[in-house]
Protein backbone atom coordinates (compact mmCIF):
# COMPACT_ATOMS: atom_id res chain seq x y z
CA UNK A 1 0.00 0.00 0.00
CA UNK A 2 1.20 3.61 -0.81
CA UNK A 3 2.46 5.38 2.16
CA UNK A 4 1.48 8.77 0.42
CA UNK A 5 -1.05 10.97 2.07
CA UNK A 6 -4.08 12.46 -0.51
CA UNK A 7 -2.99 15.78 0.13
CA UNK A 8 0.67 15.27 -1.40
CA UNK A 9 1.23 16.31 -5.02
CA UNK A 10 3.28 14.71 -7.46
CA UNK A 11 6.36 16.84 -8.44
CA UNK A 12 8.10 16.52 -11.73
CA UNK A 13 11.72 15.35 -11.90
CA UNK A 14 12.81 18.25 -13.20
CA UNK A 15 11.32 20.69 -10.32
CA UNK A 16 12.72 18.05 -7.58
CA UNK A 17 16.49 18.63 -9.51
CA UNK A 18 15.67 22.09 -9.42
CA UNK A 19 15.16 21.81 -5.52
CA UNK A 20 18.33 19.88 -5.17
CA UNK A 21 20.70 22.34 -7.03
CA UNK A 22 19.02 25.43 -6.54
CA UNK A 23 20.37 25.76 -2.89
CA UNK A 24 23.81 24.85 -3.90
CA UNK A 25 24.15 26.99 -7.11
CA UNK A 26 22.49 30.11 -5.66
CA UNK A 27 24.78 30.72 -2.47
CA UNK A 28 27.59 29.95 -4.74
CA UNK A 29 26.59 32.58 -7.52
CA UNK A 30 26.12 35.06 -4.98
CA UNK A 31 29.71 34.68 -3.29
CA UNK A 32 30.56 34.43 -6.99
CA UNK A 33 28.70 37.72 -8.22
CA UNK A 34 30.62 39.35 -5.14
CA UNK A 35 34.21 38.36 -5.60
CA UNK A 36 33.38 39.61 -9.54
CA UNK A 37 31.91 42.92 -8.67
CA UNK A 38 35.46 43.19 -6.29
CA UNK A 39 37.82 41.78 -9.07
CA UNK A 40 39.92 44.38 -11.06
CA UNK A 41 38.77 42.58 -14.47
CA UNK A 42 34.92 42.36 -13.03
CA UNK A 43 34.57 39.86 -15.66
CA UNK A 44 31.31 37.29 -15.41
CA UNK A 45 32.86 35.45 -17.93
CA UNK A 46 36.17 35.12 -16.85
CA UNK A 47 37.29 31.02 -16.62
CA UNK A 48 38.16 29.54 -13.99
CA UNK A 49 35.12 31.85 -12.17
CA UNK A 50 36.64 34.17 -9.80
CA UNK A 51 35.86 32.83 -6.19
CA UNK A 52 36.75 34.07 -2.75
CA UNK A 53 39.76 31.87 -1.53
CA UNK A 54 38.98 29.78 1.82
CA UNK A 55 40.64 32.04 4.35
CA UNK A 56 38.48 35.05 2.87
CA UNK A 57 35.01 33.41 3.89
CA UNK A 58 35.09 34.21 7.70
CA UNK A 59 35.33 36.66 9.78
CA UNK A 60 33.53 36.47 13.29
CA UNK A 61 32.72 40.13 13.03
CA UNK A 62 30.19 39.11 9.85
CA UNK A 63 27.83 36.43 11.91
CA UNK A 64 27.88 38.93 15.04
CA UNK A 65 26.84 42.05 12.84
CA UNK A 66 24.56 40.18 10.97
CA UNK A 67 22.76 37.97 14.20
CA UNK A 68 22.86 41.64 15.95
CA UNK A 69 21.01 43.23 12.75
CA UNK A 70 18.25 40.67 12.53
CA UNK A 71 17.59 41.01 16.64
CA UNK A 72 17.87 44.92 16.32
CA UNK A 73 14.94 44.42 13.29
CA UNK A 74 12.91 42.04 15.76
CA UNK A 75 13.13 44.03 18.75
CA UNK A 76 11.64 46.85 16.70
CA UNK A 77 8.93 44.92 15.20
CA UNK A 78 7.76 43.61 19.07
CA UNK A 79 8.15 47.25 19.92
CA UNK A 80 3.94 48.25 20.70
CA UNK A 81 3.96 50.72 18.25
CA UNK A 82 2.00 51.17 14.93
CA UNK A 83 -0.93 50.14 12.84
CA UNK A 84 -1.91 46.56 13.51
CA UNK A 85 -3.70 44.64 10.16
CA UNK A 86 -4.66 41.56 10.91
CA UNK A 87 -1.77 40.06 12.87
CA UNK A 88 0.73 41.70 10.51
CA UNK A 89 2.51 45.24 12.47
CA UNK A 90 2.23 47.88 10.25
CA UNK A 91 5.67 49.62 11.13
CA UNK A 92 6.21 53.01 9.05
CA UNK A 93 7.65 54.52 11.75
CA UNK A 94 10.08 52.02 11.98
CA UNK A 95 12.56 53.21 9.26
CA UNK A 96 12.86 56.02 11.14
CA UNK A 97 13.94 54.16 13.75
CA UNK A 98 16.33 52.71 11.87
CA UNK A 99 17.56 56.01 9.90
CA UNK A 100 17.97 57.93 13.07
CA UNK A 101 20.12 54.83 14.28
CA UNK A 102 22.29 54.76 11.09
CA UNK A 103 22.56 58.62 11.60
CA UNK A 104 24.07 58.17 15.10
CA UNK A 105 26.53 55.43 14.06
CA UNK A 106 28.21 57.61 11.21
CA UNK A 107 28.35 60.78 13.17
CA UNK A 108 29.88 58.77 16.00
CA UNK A 109 32.76 57.48 13.07
CA UNK A 110 31.41 54.05 12.87
CA UNK A 111 33.45 53.01 9.50
CA UNK A 112 30.20 51.92 7.19
CA UNK A 113 33.10 51.70 4.25
CA UNK A 114 34.19 48.43 6.05
CA UNK A 115 31.12 46.61 5.19
CA UNK A 116 32.83 46.37 2.02
CA UNK A 117 36.00 44.09 3.45
CA UNK A 118 33.59 42.31 5.13
CA UNK A 119 31.17 41.66 2.17
CA UNK A 120 31.93 38.04 1.71
CA UNK A 121 32.13 36.73 5.61
CA UNK A 122 28.65 38.44 5.77
CA UNK A 123 26.89 36.70 2.37
CA UNK A 124 28.59 33.50 4.07
CA UNK A 125 27.07 34.25 7.38
CA UNK A 126 23.55 35.04 5.96
CA UNK A 127 23.62 31.75 3.42
CA UNK A 128 24.62 29.85 6.85
CA UNK A 129 21.37 31.66 8.80
CA UNK A 130 19.15 30.74 5.76
CA UNK A 131 19.65 27.20 5.64
CA UNK A 132 19.44 27.00 9.24
CA UNK A 133 16.23 29.19 9.58
CA UNK A 134 14.55 27.04 6.42
CA UNK A 135 15.28 23.81 8.51
CA UNK A 136 13.83 24.86 11.19
CA UNK A 137 10.83 26.01 9.38
CA UNK A 138 10.84 22.15 7.52
CA UNK A 139 10.70 20.94 10.99
CA UNK A 140 8.08 23.15 13.20
CA UNK A 141 6.04 22.39 10.03
CA UNK A 142 5.14 19.34 11.33
CA UNK A 143 3.03 20.74 14.15
CA UNK A 144 1.26 23.09 11.94
CA UNK A 145 -2.24 21.88 11.19
CA UNK A 146 -2.64 20.72 7.56
CA UNK A 147 -5.06 24.05 6.71
CA UNK A 148 -1.81 26.27 7.72
CA UNK A 149 0.31 24.58 4.54
CA UNK A 150 0.94 25.72 1.51
CA UNK A 151 -0.49 24.56 -1.38
CA UNK A 152 2.28 22.81 -2.98
CA UNK A 153 4.71 22.64 -0.31
CA UNK A 154 3.23 19.52 1.28
CA UNK A 155 4.61 16.76 -1.72
CA UNK A 156 5.90 14.32 1.09
CA UNK A 157 9.50 15.22 -0.85
CA UNK A 158 11.62 16.33 2.17
CA UNK A 159 14.15 17.79 -0.31
CA UNK A 160 11.31 19.54 -2.54
CA UNK A 161 9.51 20.71 0.44
CA UNK A 162 12.46 22.14 2.71
CA UNK A 163 13.24 23.87 -0.40
CA UNK A 164 9.53 25.45 -1.21
CA UNK A 165 8.51 25.54 2.45
CA UNK A 166 5.78 23.68 3.49
CA UNK A 167 3.83 26.20 6.03
CA UNK A 168 1.97 29.83 4.36
CA UNK A 169 2.34 31.63 7.26
CA UNK A 170 4.53 30.48 10.13
CA UNK A 171 3.97 32.57 13.31
CA UNK A 172 5.88 32.47 16.76
CA UNK A 173 2.60 33.97 18.39
CA UNK A 174 1.87 37.19 16.43
CA UNK A 175 5.26 37.52 15.00
CA UNK A 176 4.88 36.47 11.39
CA UNK A 177 8.10 35.62 10.41
CA UNK A 178 7.56 35.64 6.36
CA UNK A 179 5.90 38.99 6.83
CA UNK A 180 9.35 39.92 8.79
CA UNK A 181 11.63 38.70 6.41
CA UNK A 182 10.38 40.26 3.62
CA UNK A 183 10.60 43.46 4.18
CA UNK A 184 13.23 44.32 7.25
CA UNK A 185 16.32 43.07 7.58
CA UNK A 186 17.83 41.74 4.26
CA UNK A 187 15.67 44.45 2.43
CA UNK A 188 16.93 47.63 4.70
CA UNK A 189 20.36 45.89 4.97
CA UNK A 190 20.82 46.16 1.03
CA UNK A 191 20.34 49.93 1.60
CA UNK A 192 23.02 49.77 4.85
CA UNK A 193 25.24 47.78 2.27
CA UNK A 194 24.71 50.76 -0.54
CA UNK A 195 25.58 53.14 2.01
CA UNK A 196 28.77 51.44 2.73
CA UNK A 197 30.14 51.19 -0.28
CA UNK A 198 29.51 54.90 -0.86
CA UNK A 199 31.53 55.75 2.30
CA UNK A 200 34.40 53.07 0.98
CA UNK A 201 34.16 55.24 -2.14
CA UNK A 202 34.78 58.29 -0.39
CA UNK A 203 37.48 57.00 1.70
CA UNK A 204 39.39 56.13 -1.39
CA UNK A 205 38.85 59.01 -3.40
CA UNK A 206 37.78 62.07 -1.39
CA UNK A 207 34.38 62.07 -1.62
CA UNK A 208 31.30 59.50 -3.43
CA UNK A 209 31.12 59.56 -7.35
CA UNK A 210 27.51 61.06 -9.60
CA UNK A 211 27.21 57.53 -10.15
CA UNK A 212 27.24 56.05 -6.41
CA UNK A 213 25.14 58.96 -5.23
CA UNK A 214 22.35 58.14 -8.63
CA UNK A 215 22.69 54.08 -7.42
CA UNK A 216 22.42 54.66 -3.05
CA UNK A 217 19.30 57.37 -4.12
CA UNK A 218 17.47 55.46 -6.28
CA UNK A 219 17.62 52.21 -4.25
CA UNK A 220 17.21 53.89 -1.41
CA UNK A 221 13.86 55.51 -3.19
CA UNK A 222 12.87 52.05 -4.02
CA UNK A 223 13.42 50.24 -0.58
CA UNK A 224 11.64 53.45 1.39
CA UNK A 225 8.73 52.68 -0.81
CA UNK A 226 8.42 49.61 -0.09
CA UNK A 227 8.23 50.46 3.41
CA UNK A 228 6.38 53.17 3.20
CA UNK A 229 3.59 51.06 1.15
CA UNK A 230 3.80 47.70 3.61
CA UNK A 231 0.15 47.16 3.65
CA UNK A 232 0.35 46.05 -0.21
CA UNK A 233 2.94 43.62 0.22
CA UNK A 234 0.08 41.78 2.16
CA UNK A 235 -1.55 40.84 -1.50
CA UNK A 236 1.74 39.70 -3.04
CA UNK A 237 2.05 36.12 -4.00
CA UNK A 238 4.41 35.45 -1.70
CA UNK A 239 2.73 36.28 1.83
CA UNK A 240 -0.66 34.88 -0.06
CA UNK A 241 0.49 31.52 -1.90
CA UNK A 242 3.91 30.47 -1.19
CA UNK A 243 5.16 28.34 1.64
CA UNK A 244 7.96 30.05 3.19
CA UNK A 245 11.19 27.40 2.55
CA UNK A 246 14.63 27.64 1.20
CA UNK A 247 13.45 29.54 -1.99
CA UNK A 248 12.25 32.51 -0.11
CA UNK A 249 14.31 32.71 3.52
CA UNK A 250 17.19 33.13 1.42
CA UNK A 251 15.90 34.94 -1.12
CA UNK A 252 15.05 37.50 1.80
CA UNK A 253 18.21 37.60 3.76
CA UNK A 254 20.80 36.88 1.43
CA UNK A 255 19.37 37.63 -2.26
CA UNK A 256 18.42 40.36 -1.64
CA UNK A 257 21.05 42.74 0.23
CA UNK A 258 24.13 40.99 -1.43
CA UNK A 259 22.87 41.03 -5.18
CA UNK A 260 20.74 43.77 -5.04
CA UNK A 261 23.67 45.97 -4.07
CA UNK A 262 26.11 44.49 -6.71
CA UNK A 263 25.90 48.00 -8.78
CA UNK A 264 27.52 49.65 -5.24
CA UNK A 265 29.98 47.14 -4.84
CA UNK A 266 31.07 47.34 -8.71
CA UNK A 267 31.50 51.58 -8.63
CA UNK A 268 34.10 51.08 -5.29
CA UNK A 269 36.48 49.11 -7.74
CA UNK A 270 35.77 50.32 -10.52
CA UNK A 271 34.82 54.50 -10.68
CA UNK A 272 32.82 55.33 -13.69
CA UNK A 273 32.49 59.45 -14.71
CA UNK A 274 29.43 60.40 -15.61
CA UNK A 275 28.19 63.82 -17.40
CA UNK A 276 25.26 66.09 -15.70
CA UNK A 277 23.43 65.48 -18.86
CA UNK A 278 23.41 61.55 -19.05
CA UNK A 279 23.22 61.86 -15.42
CA UNK A 280 19.75 64.01 -16.15
CA UNK A 281 18.64 61.28 -18.31
CA UNK A 282 19.16 58.15 -15.74
CA UNK A 283 17.36 59.95 -13.51
CA UNK A 284 14.04 60.95 -15.87
CA UNK A 285 14.04 57.02 -16.92
CA UNK A 286 14.26 56.13 -13.29
CA UNK A 287 11.27 58.50 -12.29
CA UNK A 288 9.49 57.38 -15.08
CA UNK A 289 9.53 54.04 -13.87
CA UNK A 290 9.21 54.56 -10.51
CA UNK A 291 5.53 57.01 -11.51
CA UNK A 292 4.53 53.86 -13.64
CA UNK A 293 5.14 51.31 -10.48
CA UNK A 294 4.12 53.19 -7.78
CA UNK A 295 0.40 54.54 -9.90
CA UNK A 296 -0.09 51.30 -11.24
CA UNK A 297 0.31 49.38 -7.50
CA UNK A 298 -1.62 52.11 -5.94
CA UNK A 299 -4.83 52.01 -8.35
CA UNK A 300 -4.87 47.91 -8.44
CA UNK A 301 -4.69 48.13 -4.31
CA UNK A 302 -7.27 51.02 -3.79
CA UNK A 303 -9.21 49.10 -6.59
CA UNK A 304 -9.27 45.70 -4.03
CA UNK A 305 -9.29 48.04 -0.79
CA UNK A 306 -12.34 49.77 -1.92
CA UNK A 307 -13.76 50.21 -5.72
CA UNK A 308 -16.07 52.99 -4.94
CA UNK A 309 -14.23 55.60 -4.56
CA UNK A 310 -13.53 57.95 -6.41
CA UNK A 311 -9.97 58.00 -7.85
CA UNK A 312 -11.03 53.92 -9.65
CA UNK A 313 -14.80 54.58 -9.41
CA UNK A 314 -14.69 55.59 -12.96
CA UNK A 315 -12.16 52.91 -14.44
CA UNK A 316 -13.94 50.28 -16.89
CA UNK A 317 -13.84 46.98 -15.41
CA UNK A 318 -14.98 43.50 -16.08
CA UNK A 319 -17.49 40.98 -13.92
CA UNK A 320 -16.05 37.71 -12.72
CA UNK A 321 -17.43 34.83 -11.26
CA UNK A 322 -16.16 35.19 -7.83
CA UNK A 323 -17.68 38.26 -7.52
CA UNK A 324 -14.21 40.58 -7.89
CA UNK A 325 -13.89 42.63 -10.79
CA UNK A 326 -10.81 43.35 -12.93
CA UNK A 327 -9.65 46.15 -14.08
CA UNK A 328 -9.46 47.14 -17.94
CA UNK A 329 -9.12 50.46 -18.36
CA UNK A 330 -6.68 52.87 -16.69
CA UNK A 331 -2.64 51.43 -16.05
CA UNK A 332 -4.01 47.63 -16.17
CA UNK A 333 -5.86 48.76 -19.40
CA UNK A 334 -2.32 49.43 -21.04
CA UNK A 335 -0.68 46.18 -20.49
CA UNK A 336 -1.49 43.27 -18.14
CA UNK A 337 1.23 44.01 -15.42
CA UNK A 338 1.88 47.60 -16.04
CA UNK A 339 4.01 47.32 -12.44
CA UNK A 340 6.11 44.98 -13.48
CA UNK A 341 6.90 47.48 -16.43
CA UNK A 342 7.61 50.46 -13.85
CA UNK A 343 9.86 48.07 -11.81
CA UNK A 344 11.70 46.96 -14.85
CA UNK A 345 12.56 50.67 -15.99
CA UNK A 346 13.78 51.23 -12.64
CA UNK A 347 16.75 48.60 -13.07
CA UNK A 348 17.67 49.57 -15.71
CA UNK A 349 18.24 52.95 -14.67
CA UNK A 350 19.87 51.62 -11.96
CA UNK A 351 22.58 49.26 -14.01
CA UNK A 352 23.11 52.73 -16.36
CA UNK A 353 25.25 54.86 -14.41
CA UNK A 354 27.62 52.20 -14.13
CA UNK A 355 28.86 52.93 -17.80
CA UNK A 356 28.71 50.15 -20.32
CA UNK A 357 32.42 48.58 -19.79
CA UNK A 358 31.02 45.71 -18.36
CA UNK A 359 28.04 43.09 -17.82
CA UNK A 360 28.30 42.88 -14.57
CA UNK A 361 26.18 46.05 -12.97
CA UNK A 362 23.69 44.39 -15.77
CA UNK A 363 22.98 40.63 -13.60
CA UNK A 364 20.04 42.82 -12.03
CA UNK A 365 18.63 43.74 -14.97
CA UNK A 366 18.63 40.32 -16.56
CA UNK A 367 18.00 38.34 -13.55
CA UNK A 368 14.97 40.77 -12.71
CA UNK A 369 13.52 40.10 -15.86
CA UNK A 370 13.54 36.51 -16.03
CA UNK A 371 12.29 36.53 -12.44
CA UNK A 372 9.02 38.75 -13.83
CA UNK A 373 8.51 37.00 -17.06
CA UNK A 374 8.13 33.51 -14.98
CA UNK A 375 6.25 35.89 -12.47
CA UNK A 376 3.92 36.87 -14.70
CA UNK A 377 3.27 33.48 -16.45
CA UNK A 378 2.96 32.30 -12.67
CA UNK A 379 0.06 34.51 -12.09
CA UNK A 380 -1.64 34.44 -15.57
CA UNK A 381 -1.89 30.64 -14.64
CA UNK A 382 -3.59 31.46 -10.97
CA UNK A 383 -5.84 34.04 -12.37
CA UNK A 384 -6.80 31.69 -15.17
CA UNK A 385 -7.79 29.58 -12.64
CA UNK A 386 -9.59 32.03 -10.58
CA UNK A 387 -11.72 34.04 -12.97
CA UNK A 388 -11.81 31.37 -15.81
CA UNK A 389 -13.49 33.24 -19.10
CA UNK A 390 -13.40 36.85 -17.52
CA UNK A 391 -9.27 36.43 -17.39
CA UNK A 392 -9.54 35.39 -21.32
CA UNK A 393 -12.16 38.39 -22.13
CA UNK A 394 -9.16 40.59 -20.12
CA UNK A 395 -6.37 38.84 -22.27
CA UNK A 396 -8.15 39.81 -25.53
CA UNK A 397 -9.02 43.11 -24.23
CA UNK A 398 -5.40 43.60 -22.92
CA UNK A 399 -3.51 41.88 -24.92
CA UNK A 400 0.37 42.80 -24.50
CA UNK A 401 1.91 41.29 -20.76
CA UNK A 402 4.15 43.67 -19.65
CA UNK A 403 5.81 45.95 -22.79
CA UNK A 404 3.13 47.74 -24.96
CA UNK A 405 3.37 46.31 -28.33
CA UNK A 406 6.38 43.94 -27.93
CA UNK A 407 5.81 41.59 -25.27
N1 LIG B 1 12.30 43.87 -6.63
C1 LIG B 1 11.98 42.59 -6.62
O1 LIG B 1 12.82 41.73 -6.45
C2 LIG B 1 10.56 42.18 -6.86
C3 LIG B 1 9.57 43.12 -7.01
N2 LIG B 1 8.30 42.73 -7.28
C4 LIG B 1 7.27 43.78 -7.40
O2 LIG B 1 6.27 43.48 -6.47
C5 LIG B 1 5.02 44.03 -6.90
C6 LIG B 1 3.92 42.99 -6.68
O3 LIG B 1 4.03 41.97 -7.66
P1 LIG B 1 3.25 40.56 -7.67
O4 LIG B 1 2.95 40.12 -6.30
O5 LIG B 1 4.03 39.66 -8.56
O6 LIG B 1 1.90 40.80 -8.45
P2 LIG B 1 0.85 41.96 -8.67
O7 LIG B 1 0.92 43.04 -7.65
O8 LIG B 1 0.94 42.38 -10.09
O9 LIG B 1 -0.50 41.21 -8.38
C7 LIG B 1 -1.09 40.30 -9.27
C8 LIG B 1 -2.53 40.16 -8.83
O10 LIG B 1 -3.24 41.38 -9.13
C9 LIG B 1 -4.61 41.08 -9.39
N3 LIG B 1 -4.89 41.59 -10.74
C10 LIG B 1 -4.27 41.27 -11.90
N4 LIG B 1 -4.81 41.96 -12.92
C11 LIG B 1 -5.78 42.72 -12.40
C12 LIG B 1 -6.71 43.65 -12.97
N5 LIG B 1 -6.73 43.91 -14.27
N6 LIG B 1 -7.57 44.27 -12.14
C13 LIG B 1 -7.56 44.02 -10.81
N7 LIG B 1 -6.72 43.15 -10.22
C14 LIG B 1 -5.84 42.50 -11.01
C15 LIG B 1 -4.75 39.57 -9.32
O11 LIG B 1 -5.07 39.21 -7.96
P3 LIG B 1 -6.58 39.35 -7.34
O12 LIG B 1 -7.51 39.44 -8.48
O13 LIG B 1 -6.74 38.12 -6.52
O14 LIG B 1 -6.58 40.60 -6.51
C16 LIG B 1 -3.33 39.08 -9.56
O15 LIG B 1 -3.10 37.82 -9.01
C17 LIG B 1 5.20 44.42 -8.37
O16 LIG B 1 5.30 45.82 -8.47
C18 LIG B 1 6.54 43.79 -8.75
O17 LIG B 1 7.19 44.56 -9.72
C19 LIG B 1 7.96 41.41 -7.39
C20 LIG B 1 8.92 40.45 -7.26
C21 LIG B 1 10.29 40.74 -6.97
C1 LIG C 1 16.62 33.89 -6.98
C2 LIG C 1 15.80 33.94 -5.77
C3 LIG C 1 16.37 33.43 -4.53
C4 LIG C 1 14.58 34.43 -5.86
C5 LIG C 1 13.67 34.66 -4.71
C6 LIG C 1 12.79 35.81 -5.05
C7 LIG C 1 12.85 36.92 -4.00
C8 LIG C 1 14.23 37.55 -3.98
C9 LIG C 1 11.77 37.97 -4.37
C10 LIG C 1 10.38 37.35 -4.47
C11 LIG C 1 9.46 38.48 -4.27
C12 LIG C 1 10.13 39.52 -3.70
C13 LIG C 1 9.62 40.81 -3.41
C14 LIG C 1 10.45 41.84 -3.01
C15 LIG C 1 11.91 41.57 -2.84
C16 LIG C 1 12.41 40.35 -3.59
C17 LIG C 1 11.53 39.13 -3.37
C18 LIG C 1 11.64 38.67 -1.93
C19 LIG C 1 9.92 43.21 -2.58
C20 LIG C 1 9.92 43.14 -1.06
C21 LIG C 1 10.87 44.33 -3.06
C22 LIG C 1 10.30 45.73 -2.75
C23 LIG C 1 8.96 45.90 -3.48
O1 LIG C 1 8.44 47.22 -3.32
C24 LIG C 1 7.93 44.87 -3.02
C25 LIG C 1 7.49 45.13 -1.59
C26 LIG C 1 6.68 45.04 -3.88
C27 LIG C 1 8.54 43.45 -3.25
C28 LIG C 1 7.61 42.29 -2.92
C29 LIG C 1 8.14 41.05 -3.60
Amino acid sequence: SSPVSPSHRLISSSALSGAVCIPVFLPLTVLFLICVSQSAEASVLQWPPCLPSADQLWDPLAPTLLLAWIVLHALLYLLPLGKVLNVYKMSTWFWSVTAVLLSVLLALGAPLGYLCELLVPLAVSAVAVSFLSSIYLYVRSFWAPSDALALGGDTGNPLYDFFIGRELNPRIGNFDLKYFCELRPGLIGWVVINLGMLMKEAELRGSPSLSMILVNCFQLLYVADALWNEEAVLTTMDIVHDGFGFMLVFGDLAWVPFTYSLQASFLVAHPQSLSSLTAAAIVALNDTGYYIFRKSNSQKNQFRRDPTHPSVSGLETIATATGKRLLVSGWWGLVRHPNYLGDLLMALAWSLPCGFSHLLPYFYVVYFTVLLVHREARDERQCRAKYGLAWDAYCRRVPYRIFPYIY
